[in-house]
């Protein structure tokens, strides 16, 4: 339906320019016939144009029809064909200019172009688009997906700008190499016909010296563009890398647990590397084999308008294959890409889960998916060949057919002698090299269009606004250190109600438990103290002023976290220490370590401060990491301290050390999450949680008074304890 109304729309209008207005102003139109038809064309365009908008509109309304890049494409090529048609034959062949007028000539023009519409559209089909009429629902997705990748693909350009020198430098020599290589075609057809006809010393040696010169400058410029393009596409990789990096640590947490860490690497290593070839290499390539078959087109014309015909049929159709392999071929390769990623994700896993593995003796059943796995890669890699060897095959049918045809018509053409012996062997170089660059720059734009879609995804990490913003103006010179969680309502995004209603209140100077069933929120809480994430509803308020309104670096030196798990980086139990800061003196760190209960241990170690931890602290005991990971907090003076499960790994001495040092910095603010019952007890408040809500709070006395959960948790544990054997009671615990 939508073709008939297209057809219905445009084929009176056709009809009416070219066979009604045409004929009727011509005999009163003073000036040339050229002119004349392009002032048709123009005026046609634009009724075509507004036909056109008539039908989008209808269109976008209903939601079908056809693409907006079909309904201004039809118009222009319908309406400009016949103009620039006459100038062409005008200029090249001095045919003088004809007036093509009448209905059945608009008919066959309207059919002519539906048809190559058409053919277009089966050829190419995801770029049906482009030019076929019927492309069925506005603007197709592939469309929308195409224009994004141009609009990734000029933002690339912008990152460029920095080296716009070396990239316009590249872009002279592109053009130089490749003049230089247009002409050695042609002195070689030059030489073959010295050599055939009366031969001349000096004309030979005047071919020999002007293509030496030739294939020198363009040797030359060609290395000089690849030098310049590969430079420019190292510098952009770097900076790419850079922005990239800075703008994913500055990501919310929530970001990082919904992203596949081999994701973001493979951003960071694989898409910012193939964006920037894209620019460089692929640019490059595109950009020398575009000139190189405009300037070999016009070497061939020059040489025989049949020729040239007939090898653009060979043209057609290698460029035709070529599309049609690259869309199958990408896909392959993608495919292909993401099963090796699963292996190596696969190997990556067990590796690190190495003692779990072998704890459960798995390694047999994860020797056979690692097996699978690989044999999925091979049996894509081996369709990957396969396609290949099937267009290679196809293209050199192709080529071989052409070929043949070219030759025999060339040979009419030297016996009938329009053209020499050596102009065909001329002919038959630019053949073969435009076959060449046609197919390379049908390969290259693929490949462009391909590693556009990498950098689009680049561009989407780098243009993410964080979901939790760290741009807080606070930065007070004084700080109490109070903190009030106010019906605080909080849920993941793979779950829901974590926090349900929280309110509580950390004051100055005070130790504040945080006890409760495991999963109960505690840990959630600190979460959201430390800005992991934002509360849904509810607020956090620090001195009575939003926690977001705080600046980030200011916040984070004024409240540390000891977390569950101590995460040390590889370098020197100093540089663990300080981490972050720039300008911890040595004397402040030996302070923290002291009050952390660590410096005894450290002195032990052959260098001290400046020992290795080895990769993330694996060659310190999980004590030994914990009590580093609190000298870490302490060395920032904090007004607030958080304590998550910090002392798991401690033996009583040592955590009662820590706490005896602790609590002897005034006002410090602390909270801590512990099922160590000597722990909790001795804490000034007790908040006691369970299932996302506080139910309970007050010191151990006044809980261990009430029948609540707290009592039942400590008396649960108490009569486990209750054997008198001191290592249990050491390690009793609340739940
Ligand atoms: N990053 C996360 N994404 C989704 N759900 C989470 C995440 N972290 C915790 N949860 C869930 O939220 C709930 C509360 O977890 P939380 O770690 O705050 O409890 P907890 O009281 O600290 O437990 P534990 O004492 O065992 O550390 C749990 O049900 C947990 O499964």
């Amino acid at each position: 339906m939508d073709g008939l109304l297209f057809l219905l729309a445009f084929i009176p209008c056709e009809v009416l320019f070219s066979a009604s207005v045409a004929r009727l102003l011509l005999p009163v139109y003073p000036f040339e016939l050229l002119s004349y038809i392009w002032l048709l064309a123009f005026l046609k365009l634009l009724l075509l144009l507004g036909v056109a908008g008539g039908l989008r509109g209808k269109w976008q309304r209903s939601g079908g029809g056809f693409s907006t890049r079909t309904l201004t494409l039809w118009p222009v090529v319908v309406s400009l064909a016949p103009p620039v048609y006459e100038t062409a034959k005008l200029l090249a062949f001095r045919v003088p200019v004809e007036m093509h007028s009448g209905v059945h000539l608009s008919l066959l023009m309207v059919v002519a172009s539906g048809v190559a519409g058409w053919f277009w559209g089966l050829l190419w089909p995801c770029g049906s688009h482009q030019g076929s009429i019927k492309d069925g629902g506005g603007d197709p997705p592939e469309e929308k997906g195409r224009a994004k990748a141009w609009a990734a693909f000029s933002k690339l350009w912008h990152y460029s700008k920095e080296d716009k020198a070396y990239l316009s430098g590249a872009f002279l020599f592109l053009m130089l190499a490749v003049v230089g290589e247009m002409f050695i075609p042609y002195y070689t057809g030059r030489v073959i016909d010295i050599l055939g006809s009366k031969y001349k010393e000096a004309d030979f040696f005047a071919a020999i010296f002007f293509m030496s010169i030739f294939s020198m400058a363009s040797s030359l410029s060609a290395g000089c563009r690849g030098g310049l393009f590969m430079f420019t596409m190292a510098s952009l990789t770097r900076r790419l890398r850079v922005l990239l990096f800075q703008a994913l640590v500055r990501q919310e947490i929530g970001f990082f647990e919904s992203t596949k860490t081999g994701e973001i690497t493979s951003r960071l290593s694989a898409d910012t590397a193939r964006m920037s070839r894209s620019i460089a290499a692929n640019v490059n390539i595109f950009l020398r084999s575009l000139v190189k078959v405009v300037a070999t087109y016009a070497f061939m014309l020059n040489i025989s308008l049949q020729l040239t015909l007939l090898t653009s049929l060979d043209t057609l159709i290698t460029a035709g294959l070529q599309t049609v392999y690259n869309r199958y071929y990408e896909d392959l390769v993608k495919k292909v890409q993401d099963s090796i990623a699963r292996s190596n994700d696969l190997a990556g896993e067990v590796v690190s889960s190495i003692r779990t593995v072998r704890s459960f003796t798995a390694e047999r059943e994860e020797v056979d998916r690692y097996r699978a796995a690989l044999l999925e890669t091979h049996r894509l890699k081996t369709k990957q060949e396969m396609v290949q060897t099937l267009y290679l095959l196809a293209r050199r049918l192709t080529v071989l057919a052409v070929h043949v045809a070219m030759l025999y018509l060339g040979q009419h053409q030297v016996q009938n002698g329009r053209i020499s012996s050596g102009r065909l062997v001329s002919f038959i170089l630019y053949q073969m090299e435009a076959g060449d660059h046609i197919r390379t720059m049908v390969y290259m734009y693929g490949q462009m269009i391909l590693s556009v879609g990498a950098a689009e995804k680049v561009f989407q990490y780098m243009d993410r606004t964080p979901g939790v913003s760290i741009e807080g103006p606070l930065k007070p010179d004084t700080l109490q250190g109070h903190i009030q969680f106010k019906n605080v309502m909080f849920s993941y995004p793979s779950r829901k109600d974590v926090l349900k209603d929280v309110s509580f209140e950390l004051k100055p100077g005070k130790i504040t438990a945080l006890v409760g069933p495991s999963g109960g929120g505690k840990t959630t809480c600190v979460s959201l103290l430390q800005r992991f994430y934002e509360p849904q509803a509810g607020e956090i308020l620090l001195d009575g002023r939003p926690i977001d309104q705080y600046d980030h670096k200011y916040l984070h030196s004024k409240i540390s976290l000891v977390g569950q798990e101590p995460v040390l980086f590889t370098g020197s139990i100093k540089q663990n220490i300080t981490y972050g800061l720039q300008d911890a003196s040595m004397s402040k760190v030996k302070e923290a370590a002291e009050m952390a209960n660590a410096t005894q241990f450290i002195q032990k170690m052959e260098k001290a401060y400046e020992m290795d931890v080895g990769e993330q602290g694996g060659l310190l005991a999980r004590g030994q990491k914990q009590r580093i990971a609190v000298a870490r907090a302490l060395v920032r003076d904090p007004q607030v301290l958080i304590l998550d499960e910090a002392s798991s790994c401690l033996d009583v001495d040592t955590e009662h050390k820590v706490q005896g040092a602790l609590s002897r910095i005034p006002g410090l603010t602390m909270l801590v999450i512990a099922h160590r019952l000597k722990t909790v007890e001795k804490a000034d408040h007790i908040i006691v949680m369970e299932e996302g809500r506080v139910v309970q709070e007050g010191d151990h006395q006044q809980l261990m008074e009430k029948d609540g959960l707290y009592q039942r948790l400590v008396q649960r544990r108490f009569l486990e304890n209750g054997t008198g054997h001191r290592a249990k009671e050491d390690s009793a615990e609340i739940e």
